[in-house]
């Protein structure tokens, strides 16, 4: 495992500002599908999460989002134990994710899909709208605002619910794989965005993503699963070029 005491030292120093997991397995019947692993991303930092398929990467996400209870271990808030806690609990604390599959009312507008989550959080209708203008700004959606969202090119699909996670600017963003099923140019757009909205808001991002121009282009450090278990964790292109890595990960000898 190559540096994998830095997630600990990290999850320690920036216990005030950080989201953990503390040794968490997560079983399914027989299944270990997380076994023993601490990850931790702290505010302003873009962590990313690969590994091969079936590695635990959404479980992960699942238990840092409140989805998903781990079976033994922690997870930690801000050095809080938060463990156990429904998603509601986890959203109102600031975290926020996106799904693979999206998710969205598909016969409401862009700004309505974007707006009910402000309104569901509890914001009145004034406060949510500006929030929601400012969503449509950093996504680059205005110019589809007033469309419906079923009818928005697929790239756009998945800004909004980018959008609709960040619309009430949380402390932590957890990310699945938002650049599937787009072109070379679409992911670098995308990777800038993601990197402008971490600027912007100052949250804390988790990004599972398979596109390693993504994962390169935008993440500080990374976190490799294999099987369940924390393979690596450090700098990326330090990482990429481990052959412990490239093995697991990208199937070379
Ligand atoms: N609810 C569940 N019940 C039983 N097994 C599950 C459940 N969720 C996930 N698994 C299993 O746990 C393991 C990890 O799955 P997970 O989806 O977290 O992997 P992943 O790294 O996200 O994969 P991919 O890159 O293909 O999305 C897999 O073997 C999967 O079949």
């Amino acid at each position: 495992m190559t540096n994998v005491n830095a997630s600990a030292a990290l999850s320690r120093s920036d216990a005030s500002s950080s989201l953990a997991t503390e040794d968490v397995s997560i079983r399914f019947g027989g299944l270990t599908a997380i076994d023993r692993v601490s990850l931790s991303v702290a505010r302003g930092e873009i962590l990313g999460l690969i590994g091969p398929n079936g590695a635990g990467k959404t479980t992960l996400v699942n238990c840092l989002t409140g989805f998903q209870r781990p079976s033994s271990g922690n997870v930690l808030l801000n050095g809080r134990t938060v463990s156990g806690k429904s998603p509601q609990f986890y959203r109102r604390e600031g975290i926020a994710r996106t799904f693979q599959g999206g998710r969205l009312f598909r016969d409401m507008s862009v700004r309505d899909n974007i707006e009910v989550t402000a309104l569901a959080l509890g914001y009145g209708r004034g406060e949510a709208a500006v929030l929601v203008e400012d969503a449509l700004v950093l996504l680059g959606l205005n110019a589809v605002a007033a469309k419906k969202a079923g009818s928005v090119a697929y790239t756009d699909e998945r800004r909004i619910g980018i959008a609709r996670a960040v619309v009430v600017r949380p402390k932590f963003l957890l990310l699945d794989e938002p650049a599937a099923g787009m072109s070379d140019h679409e992911c670098e757009e995308l990777a800038s965005t993601i990197a402008r909205v971490r600027d912007d808001i100052g949250c804390g991002i988790v990004i599972i993503e398979h596109n390693m121009s993504v994962i390169t282009a935008i993440c500080g450090r990374l976190h490799v699963l294999d099987s369940g278990k924390t393979l690596a964790v450090g700098d990326p292109s330090v990482l990429l070029r481990s052959p412990e890595v490239r093995n697991a990960y990208l199937g070379e000898t």
